[in-house]
């Protein structure tokens, strides 16, 4: 026996308990009690306006719980604003791109290195620091394929390639755990692989959590060590791939009654 005690509590990152939230009379995240361990990668599934973005911004402190609590590093974060949480350790990236479209791609990211390192944009900043923060730019750019484009204005890049300068930029704030929301949402079936390529990259590294947001089967299951699937504001179900795609709720909850009953419900 090593004598190394392996605490479960310690293993998880991430956790909520009973975490709701109600717009109106509409609860869009219900009771949700999600468990996600250090350096694995979990997806999070579901039918349109399952809850998914919304357990998100839950998770991210951009919306405040009706009820239950989120914790993060064993810590209680659940009154914290989304900029306590990214001190704290927690990358989050968007449905929709969000880069200084009149910056190159170099200085997006340089940028976000100097952020994480607490430096401010100062003109005296001596040229040898600044040398070090565009290396370690180049470092992020490297992992995320777009090494060859970054003298180009973040505003010229294709669509998937802002995609990747995001991720980049979000890796140069080197989160423990990084949320991705739809990384592939609106690109094009040609730029798919190369952003698969690159979260297979950042995953492969071993030393994050990721939770991915993704609509792509393929990519989930290519990817992911466990599976949470949410219906209707609630985890339905939530385990190994291989489970998941055999449990018959889900495959209920996806192909037949359970989806047509929501959809018609939603309706009334
Ligand atoms: N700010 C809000 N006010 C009112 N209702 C909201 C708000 N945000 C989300 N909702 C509702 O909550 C439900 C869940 O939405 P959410 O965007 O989280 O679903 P989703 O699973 O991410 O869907 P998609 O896969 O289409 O992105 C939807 O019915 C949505 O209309």
């Amino acid at each position: 026996m090593s004598g190394r005690r392996t605490d479960q509590a310690d293993d998880m990152i991430l956790e909520t308990e009973g975490l709701t939230i109600a717009f109106g009379g509409h609860v869009a995240v219900q009771e949700v009690s999600l468990k996600v361990e250090r350096n694995r990668f979990k997806s999070i599934i579901g039918p349109n306006g399952a809850g998914k973005t919304t357990l998100f911004n839950l998770l991210s402190g951009q919306l405040r719980p009706t009820a239950g609590y989120v914790r993060f590093k064993g810590k209680d974060i659940t009154p914290l604003a989304p900029f306590q949480r990214t001190r704290l350790g927690m990358g989050r990236s968007f449905q929709i791109t969000n880069v200084f479209p009149n910056l190159t791609v170099l200085e997006n990211v340089r940028l976000a290195v100097q952020s994480q390192q607490g430096v401010r944009l100062n003109w005296y900043a001596s040229a040898k620091a600044y040398r070090r923060f565009e290396e370690e730019a180049k470092h992020w750019l490297d992992m995320v394929l777009l090494g060859n484009r970054i003298g180009v204005m973040a505003n010229y890049l294709a669509h998937g390639e802002k995609r990747k300068l995001e991720l980049a930029m979000l890796l140069a704030l080197q989160p423990d755990l990084l949320l991705l929301d739809e990384p592939t949402a609106g690109i094009s079936i040609e730029e798919v692989p190369a952003i698969l390529e690159v979260i297979r990259k950042v995953k492969e590294a071993g030393n994050r959590t990721i939770v991915l947001i993704e609509h792509k089967m393929d990519m989930v299951l290519d990817l992911s060590d466990s599976i949470a699937v949410l219906f209707n504001g609630k985890l339905l179900a939530d385990g190994r791939p291989e489970d998941i795609m055999n449990n018959e709720t889900v495959q209920a909850a996806y192909l037949g009654g359970l989806y047509d009953d929501a959809v018609a419900s939603a309706g009334d």
